[in-house]
């Protein structure tokens, strides 16, 4: 039956050969550089027969690896009659194609894999059109059929590999697809956005981190949420929040995020915004870490690197060390305690450690407050509403009525300055107000101020909440 390979039953699984590619600025396991490609490969559902490595200094054009390689990897193809091999490199549409004629059998790389398994486990509307965008913006260039292991979806969005036939039949068709999907997006985007900020009262917190590091068990051990955790990479790809109730009182709410990868393809880092939009409005992001891994530290990196290409770097974060309770070599924790002296370390799976990162979380979010003073119109009563609800005011001056200004010295959660820029509010951030309560003759001088205010010429009348 093997000749009989391109009629072959398509749920059979295909049978994979690995191919690395180590070049001197690469991230890898030095134990076993190919781990992690081994592991998208089996989450795709790929049978791996063998893995095949290369040094090299740099890429050859034509065929990535050198072509006393390509003949080895032939040979290792034929023997072992492989339907498919999967780099762990990104190539090249041409270096694809070239490939594909020497070895005759398809070849895939490892960003095509990633898609891949994005499209077998996107559930809902918006990761489904995110995925689509994805593959798309991925296949245009290359004007080739996508790999795709098993067809599950029939039609309509999160379709599995754009067909070969749509691709090379009309490039205006995919290009006005890709335009449909991206409005199709900006659409939830915006929505997704209302959502986050309409929330802005209860503080919010993002796990983040690298796939399979423990984020939804941690998720579940916090909040009861129930969410789908599983030893395989990409198990969420779908935010979920809940809230979080402390133990010493209060509850922020917990928002779960689909996990990163070193050399997440840009196409999907793009496409996933909306999904991570949680994260870019988070108070405090958690940044768990399968300190368990001998690629920890690696994984660390590869975590700030999309954080940072996400524009979330400046976001309040805490490396949180999960699976403490599986970590033999305690050296090895050691460095990464050394390396980041500000961690918490847990086991989201038996629990330890819970109550110390609740104290963490709770420290880092008083932290986070802001002291600002604005200077808005006394007349923006958008604003001023938004600050009475969201914000601690210290004080408030109408002392310089003739231009009927106020300016407000107030303690706020750090992402309310988006809405505030978005209004057009003039504001700088300082660290000279004070934070003691304030004294009662204080306070009295701001009644003092209200009366003024009240007494204002558009007959403004304003929440106070400067009462310590
Ligand atoms: N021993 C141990 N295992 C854990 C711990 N936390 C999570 N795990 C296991 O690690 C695996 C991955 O956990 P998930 O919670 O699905 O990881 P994730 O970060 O959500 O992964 P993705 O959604 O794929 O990005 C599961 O098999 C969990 O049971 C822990 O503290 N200790
Ligand atoms: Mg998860």
């Amino acid at each position: 039956m093997a000749e009989l390979k391109s009629t072959q039953p398509r749920n059979r699984r295909e049978r994979a050969i690995l191919v690395g590619v180590l070049l001197p600025d690469g991230q890898y396991n030095p134990d076993d550089p190919l781990d992690e490609i081994r592991g998208l490969a089996e989450t795709a559902g790929l049978v791996v027969l063998a893995g095949l490595l290369q040094n090299r200094r740099e890429v050859d054009p034509a065929t990535y690896i050198g072509s006393g390689k390509v003949a080895e990897l032939k040979e290792l193809v034929e023997a072992h009659e492989a339907d498919l091999v999967l780099f762990d490199n990104d190539l090249g549409p041409a270096q694809t194609r070239n490939l594909e004629q020497q070895l005759k059998v398809k070849v895939i790389d490892r960003t095509e894999v990633i898609l891949d398994i994005f499209a077998t486990r996107a559930r809902t509307y918006e990761a489904r059109l995110q995925v689509e965008l994805a593959q798309l913006e991925y296949a245009m260039p290359r004007l080739k059929r996508m790999w795709t292991h098993l067809s599950r979806y029939k039609g309509g969005v999160g379709v599995r590999g754009p067909g070969e036939k749509q691709l090379e039949e009309d490039r205006r068709l995919v290009a006005k697809r890709i335009q449909d999907l991206k409005a199709k997006l900006a659409v939830v985007q915006a929505r997704k956005e209302r959502e986050v900020a309409a929330r802005t009262e209860v503080p919010t917190v993002s796990l983040v981190g690298y796939t399979n590091a423990g984020k939804s068990t941690l998720m579940n051990a916090l909040t009861g949420a129930g969410v789908y955790t599983a030893d395989q990479l990409f198990a969420t790809l779908d935010t979920r929040t809940r809230q979080w109730h402390f133990k010493g009182g209060g509850h922020v709410l917990l928002s779960d995020t689909v996990g990163f990868i070193r050399n997440l393809p840009h196409s999907l880092v793009a496409s996933f915004k909306a999904t991570l939009e949680e994260a870019r409005q988070a108070d405090v992001l958690l940044h768990v870490v399968d300190a368990s891994s001998h690629e920890a530290e690696r994984q660390i990196e590869a975590v700030e690197a999309v954080l940072h290409e996400l524009a979330l770097s400046d976001v309040p974060t805490l490396l949180v060390l999960n699976k403490c309770d599986r970590v033999r070599d305690q050296d090895s924790l050691a460095i990464l305690r050394a390396r980041h002296p500000e961690v918490v370390e847990i086991s989201a799976a038996t629990g330890t450690g819970l109550a110390e990162l609740e104290a963490a979380v709770r420290a880092k979010l008083n932290e986070t407050a802001l002291d600002v003073e604005i200077h808005t119109h006394a007349g923006d009563g958008k604003v001023l509403a938004y600050l009475a609800q969201h914000a601690h005011i210290h004080s408030q001056d109408y002392s310089n009525t003739d231009d009927l200004h106020v300016r407000l010295l107030c303690r706020l959660p750090r992402k309310c300055l988006g809405f505030l820029s978005e209004q057009g509010v003039n504001l700088h951030i300082t660290t000279l107000v004070d934070q003691t309560p304030m004294r009662e003759d204080q306070k009295e001088m701001i009644s003092k101020r209200r009366d003024l205010s009240n007494s204002n010429p558009l007959g403004l009348s304003l929440t106070w909440t400067a009462t310590a």
